[in-house]
């Protein structure tokens, strides 16, 4: 079964502890948000969690295997990562970033096979894209490149889906319609760890949300036993109502 594991996981920059200790598991069929306010280490876990950043303690396995020791393309037939920062080396037609996602099946822009051609369409088609395919993505807003850097992932088709702030820069519509293809990923078999700042969100459709402030994972478990005003209090400085699902942020302290 696929799985992504860290025991212990610490990451450090010099003297500073970017991640301390952190204890994740993610299998299929789960749909994990991580959340926690900026710089709380949450970009920094991602990446040592895949094995793509050094660190200083512990260990990060993907299907049993040191995440820090497989192959670009083991890696990404493991897993889907779609990162925060996403450059583009050059301009290029939607389609062919999107194809970029099938890089792990041997896939390279203008030669697809048909399997490849298929999950790149599903991908476009998904993520609203189709009328957008042949466009130049230098021409593109900033919500629809960032559709786009979504299709990419999906077209992957891995078992496993890291999403680093997917809905960023995203209108309303178009967070919901990202979350909900998560969702349709993650009831097809897949599991999903996702970073949202939008904590209505992550309620909404997160099976189990984990808590990170201060490098640390402070707290780990579904929304209804982990959403509490004082947590919101206490991993943001907000005065917060919660009543099931539902958050209301009402101010700062
Ligand atoms: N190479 C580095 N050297 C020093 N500090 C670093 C380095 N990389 C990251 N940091 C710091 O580590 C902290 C955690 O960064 P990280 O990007 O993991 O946070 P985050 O929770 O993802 O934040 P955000 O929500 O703003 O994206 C931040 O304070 C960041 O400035």
């Amino acid at each position: 079964m696929a799985e992504l594991l860290t025991k212990d996981l610490s990451v450090k920059a010099g003297a500073t502890t970017l991640v301390n200790g952190a204890n994740l598991r993610l299998v299929p069929g789960e749909l994990v948000a991580l959340l926690g306010p900026n710089g709380a280490g949450k970009t920094s876990l991602l990446k040592a969690a895949l094995g793509l950043e050094k660190r200083s303690a512990g260990f990060a396995r993907l299907d049993g295997s040191d995440s820090a020791k497989l192959s670009p393309i083991e890696r990404a037939r493991r897993v889907a990562y779609l990162p925060q920062q996403r450059p583009l080396a050059w301009p290029n037609t939607v389609r062919d970033v999107v194809a970029l996602g099938r890089y792990a099946y041997g896939a390279a822009p203008g030669h697809l096979s048909p399997e490849d051609a298929a999950a790149v369409d599903q991908a476009i088609k998904r993520c609203d894209l189709t009328e957008l395919t042949d466009r130049q993505t230098d021409t593109l807003s900033g919500g629809e490149l960032a559709r786009v850097h979504c299709a990419r992932a999906f077209a992957a088709d891995a078992p496993l889906l890291v999403a680093d702030e997917p809905v960023a820069a995203l209108d309303p519509r178009h967070q919901f319609r990202i979350m909900d293809i998560v969702r349709e990923y993650v009831d097809g078999g897949c599991g999903a760890l996702v970073v949202l700042h939008d904590i209505s969100l992550a309620a909404r459709y997160a099976t189990r949300i984990v808590w990170m402030k201060d490098s640390r994972i402070v707290a780990d478990g579904a929304p209804e036993d982990t959403l509490t005003p004082e947590r919101l209090a206490d991993i943001y400085g907000v005065r917060a109502t919660v009543s099931g699902r539902a958050v209301e942020i009402r101010g700062t302290f």
